[in-house]
């Protein structure tokens, strides 16, 4: 839809009309086309001015019409229509103007935005790339080396960067629908040629092949197997090396492989699973819908270790007070210095001043009785936070909020020793909790819809996307590392060494393998949660065999590399060695190598040689079989849930859409058959049994993932 209104006699106004973001649905696309034309043909209308209703101008073509067969005008010759009529044609950009909505701008002949409008190409983020000519006009506005930076990471671009860039002529912080009719009045009569990007020739510096080669190595080096980058760099070289016409045929071509490619599905799953996490509902009925959310100004962070460090430079970086609880003047000060200097980073990056008058640091809980929200990071030890949670409920104001940071812990457990159970709920942050995006919401049993969503809504101002999940050990996102380490370490010792593992890991696109992740975060936290279970330590059942424990295979190998002193990459020796302690470079340690060499011997296994496919299979299917027990038990209210917290949580390649998604993609049949192959070679290991949810799946012909709701054990989440 597109409003027509002739304006001032001779300038007419067209209105894209479709909330919330003025997407190019089929009805906008033919509303353009038909205004369009009638303005052109007016003889009235001497110029036209192209804006967006409710202050957004575009956010480009309509992202849900991808899944069905294409109707309505195509962008391509609809911009065209507007570039080579005889009229200028002013966009007038407000909010945002991306994609397909930026493509329309700049077949406009002139450009004028809002201070606060922001305009950029994010095809790039969903497998595409910017098809209505984005690749051929945008190089020729801007210059090759913005054009490739823009169209390869699908940034967001701010006003005065775009004016700085050419990609906008004026920027104002007036109404922008009136500075823009009043410049297509001014601008009537003056030459439209040069401003036609389409018959511009691209300004290319003389070492525009070399530029070009560094953009494909460092595209292909970042994207991890992301197809849609590459093919970005592909276009604008066509872009710099032939005429319009054909760098538009290739721009087509690249479009139409990218368009079907399973990578496009994946990303545009994300997009929309992204914010259908954000509408949570509780089995009690209650829903984000009917929930209101309590205001936070000020919060609190109780320890200050590396998560509480990170949890407090991400409140104040959200403009929200924090009083700061350490227990002794000498931690304190230790976590004083290391979140200012956080801070004072965080600001220079950003050009901004460190807002360190919003902390106050103290050692006394007393401190705490006018916050409205508490978030306990101490160290991962029941009894410890059970007294933290007693203190805070005599402490703290009766309706103040009591989080948790635990990353597995019983929510419940915690709230049953505070007067006010139903303002307890889990708030798991990931390290760098400063950085890293996912917050999980875990809801207790007793947790009310207003601390559910109060959190929620608190995660989102910190910029996190918030998944609510229920309460469990490891929740939804530790819960399933669990069999993923599992397989990765009884890989190991099958004949695998941590760099094969990893590598398979990292070609299937993880930021980063199994075994460089754990050293990163350190070996002995796994090692300690398992003496605590029992697992290794004295509490070992001594009629346990070497490998078995609690009736289940068991591979002592992470504790014995914790017991040689081997911590990870903090003490600079882990599942690899690296150049110093806390330093990056990790190498293959041929200790490690002996190590396992002398394990096998010790327990008569004789190595025999793993390959790339069944580390993949085995450790991820594993982990998406956990996937679906957590659906069927209820923790997470649907598969999308499970796929952003890996997706913003694990590293997992946000292309192949979470591990819920791959599995559809992948085939349910197949992931099905091959658990039973290898839960019938490894019959001693439970987490290779086939779920229930995947068998019902499989035998009700593998649905599609947005109605596997259906198909649950429990017509509730347990949430
Ligand atoms: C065989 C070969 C065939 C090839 C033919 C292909 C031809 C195609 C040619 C050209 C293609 C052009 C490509 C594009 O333009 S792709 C789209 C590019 N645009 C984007 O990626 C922007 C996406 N949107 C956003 O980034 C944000 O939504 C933003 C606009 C910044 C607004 O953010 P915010 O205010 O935070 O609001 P939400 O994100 O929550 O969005 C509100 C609701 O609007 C829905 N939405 C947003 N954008 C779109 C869109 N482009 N299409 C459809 N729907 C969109 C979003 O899902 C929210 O909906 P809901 O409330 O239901 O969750």
């Amino acid at each position: 839809m597109a409003r027509y209104a002739q304006v001032h006699g001779s300038v007419a106004l067209i209105t894209l009309t479709n909330p919330p973001v003025n997407a190019l649905s089929a009805a906008v696309r033919h509303g353009i086309t038909e205004t369009v034309t009638r303005a052109l043909r007016d003889p009235e209308v001497k110029s036209v001015v192209i804006c967006g209703e409710n202050g957004v101008f575009c956010g480009g073509a309509d992202i849900r019409e991808f899944a069905k067969p294409m109707g309505g005008p195509p962008l391509v010759p609809m911009i065209a229509a507007i570039e080579e009529g005889d009229k200028p044609v002013v966009a007038a950009i407000e909010g945002v103007a991306l994609g397909g909505g930026l493509e329309l701008a700049l077949g406009c002949h002139y450009r004028i935005a809002h201070t606060k409008a922001l305009v950029g190409l994010p095809e790039v983020t969903l497998g595409l790339l910017p098809a209505a000519g984005g690749t051929q006009r945008l190089p020729r506005l801007i210059g090759i080396a913005p054009a490739l930076d823009l169209i390869t990471t699908g940034r967001h671009v701010a006003a005065q960067q775009a004016l700085k860039l050419g990609i906008v002529d004026q920027v104002t912080d007036q109404s922008t629908v009136d500075v823009a009719i009043q410049f297509a009045k001014q601008v009537v009569g003056q030459p439209l040629l040069p401003r036609k990007l389409s018959t511009q020739p691209t300004p290319c510096p003389p070492d525009v092949d070399i530029l070009l080669e560094e953009a494909m190595t460092q595209v292909k080096r970042r994207a991890r197997g992301a197809i849609a980058p590459v093919a970005c760099v592909m276009a604008v070289r066509a872009a710099a090396t032939l005429p319009y016409r054909a760098g538009m045929q290739k721009e087509q071509e690249l479009m139409a492989t990218l368009f079907r490619s399973s990578q496009a599905h994946a990303l545009q799953y994300c997009f929309f699973a992204q914010r259908a996490v954000g509408r949570w509902k509780l089995s009690s009925g209650a829903h984000s819908g009917n929930s209101k959310p309590r205001p936070v100004s000020k919060a609190a962070v109780i320890g200050l270790g590396t998560m509480g460090r990170g949890i407090t430079v991400a409140l104040v970086k959200a403009g929200i007070a924090v009083v700061a609880v350490e227990t002794s003047d000498k931690q304190l000060q230790m976590g004083k210095q290391i979140v200012s200097e956080m801070l004072k980073r965080e600001a220079q990056k950003r050009n901004e001043t460190p807002r360190l008058d919003l902390i106050r640091f103290t050692t006394s809980m007393l401190e705490l009785k006018d916050s409205d929200l508490v978030i306990e990071a101490v160290f991962e030890d029941m009894p410890l936070k059970k007294q933290v949670f007693k203190e805070l409920s005599s402490v703290c104001k009766a309706d103040a909020f009591l989080c948790t940071n635990t990353s597995g812990l019983d929510v419940d457990e915690l709230a049953a020793v505070t007067k006010t159970p139903e303002l307890v709920v889990g708030m798991h942050f990931f390290a760098p909790a400063h950085v890293m995006k996912l917050l999980e919401v875990v809801c207790g049993s007793r947790s009310s819809p207003e601390a559910v969503a109060t959190a929620m809504y608190l995660g989102k101002r910190l910029g996190k996307v918030s998944v609510a999940v229920g309460n469990c050990p490891g929740f939804v996102g530790n819960r399933m590392l669990r069999p993923y380490l599992e397989e990765a370490n009884f890989l190991l010792e099958e004949g695998a060494t941590p760099e094969l593992v990893d590598g398979a890991l990292e070609e299937f696109g993880f930021a980063m393998g199994v075994f460089r992740m754990s050293d990163l975060s350190g070996l002995d936290v796994g090692w300690r949660i398992r003496k605590e279970s029992g697992l290794t330590g004295p509490d070992v059942d001594p009629s346990d065999p070497p490998r078995r424990r609690q009736g289940q295979r068991y591979s002592p190998l992470p504790d014995l590399v914790c017991e040689q002193g081997r911590l990870g990459q903090k003490n600079g020796r882990g599942w690899y060695l690296y150049d110093k302690p806390g330093g990056r470079v990790a190498t293959p340690d041929p200790k490690i190598h002996q190590l396992l060499e002398e394990y096998r011997l010790k327990h008569g296994i004789r190595p025999r040689r793993v390959d790339r496919q069944e580390v993949v299979e085995r450790c991820l299917f594993a982990l998406i079989n956990e996937g679906f027990r957590i659906l069927d038990d209820g923790i997470a209210a649907g598969p999308e849930d499970i796929d952003m917290i890996y997706v913003f949580g694990y590293g997992w390649p946000r292309h192949r859409g979470g591990p819920m998604f791959y599995a559809g993609m992948v085939g349910l049949p197949k992931v099905l058959e091959r658990l039973e192959h290898y839960w019938q070679a490894h019959p001693d290991v439970p987490h290779l049994e086939p779920s229930a949810l995947l068998r019902r799946l499989v035998d009700s012909g593998s649905p599609p993932i947005d109605t596997w709701r259906d198909f649950l054990q429990r017509p509730h989440s347990q949430l």
